[in-house]
């Protein structure tokens, strides 16, 4: 059977994971992950069967998404073609161990310029502490610049502060606060005024943002 990329997998073998602050011991980078066992390249149409969405699982709720309701928005997300979500695969066992998402914003601002936004950034639990989750946001990171992104941020929770630091993200002053307003839960516009901006401490958003040379 066919498989389609979401996007064109060359374009990966093409980042100089050189440009990254991250500091690889030993170097990897997505053209070669360190074994041979472990591919990094584009989600596929077919990696519902390689357990995507339950990778997913391990970072917030999937709900009980269908095949076609996957190949709907696996559609969707290429025709747009501003949709990179990018996986690591253990080719072994056919399964899908990581996966982190660009999603390209367009503006009018800075003549008419695009940015990033890192988005479900996730390592499966028994594959982490093993240079993984670096590898995939610098992945989709580099990507980001390739593709001509001024800049590219993302929200994450305090202790993840340090792991983005170490990977060139930066908190800027007096503009890293991360502010929400949900329409998924019961409607409740006091309870929703009264969380917007409240540090909560460890589950409070950061956001982080990687500023590219020019
Ligand atoms: C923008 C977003 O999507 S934010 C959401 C991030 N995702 C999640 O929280 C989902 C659950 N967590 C995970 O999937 C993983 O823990 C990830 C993706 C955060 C990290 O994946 P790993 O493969 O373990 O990362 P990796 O091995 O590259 O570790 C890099 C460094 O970050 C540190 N680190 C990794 N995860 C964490 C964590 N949860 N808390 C604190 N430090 C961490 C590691 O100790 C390591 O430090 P070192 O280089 O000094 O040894």
């Amino acid at each position: 059977m066919e498989e389609t990329y979401l996007y064109d997998p060359n374009v990966l073998l093409k980042l100089d994971f050189h440009r990254s602050p991250a500091k690889f011991q030993p170097f990897i980078s997505a053209a070669s992950p360190g074994e041979t066992w472990l591919k990094v390249r584009p989600l596929k149409d077919t990696d519902f069967d390689r357990g995507f969405l339950q990778l997913l699982s391990q970072l917030t709720t999937v709900g009980n998404v269908s095949r076609t309701q996957f190949l709907t928005r696996f559609s969707q997300m290429k025709a747009s073609g501003d949709y990179f979500v990018t996986v690591i695969e253990d080719t072994r066992k056919n399964e899908i161990i990581g996966a982190a998402s660009l999603v390209i914003e367009r503006k009018f601002i800075h003549n008419c310029s695009v940015r990033g936004r890192l988005e479900d950034v996730v390592v499966n639990d028994t594959y982490r502490g093993k240079q993984l989750g670096k590898l995939i946001v610098v992945t989709v990171s580099l990507l980001a610049e390739h593709l001509g992104c001024y800049k590219m941020s993302l929200d994450c929770k305090d202790k993840l502060i340090k792991f983005y630091k170490s990977l060139g993200y930066v908190l800027l002053p007096g503009n890293s606060n991360s502010m929400t307003i949900r329409y998924d839960e019961t409607p409740n516009l006091k309870r929703n005024t009264t969380a917007l901006g409240v540090n909560t401490g460890g589950d409070a958003c950061q956001t982080v943002s990687l500023h590219l040379p020019s």
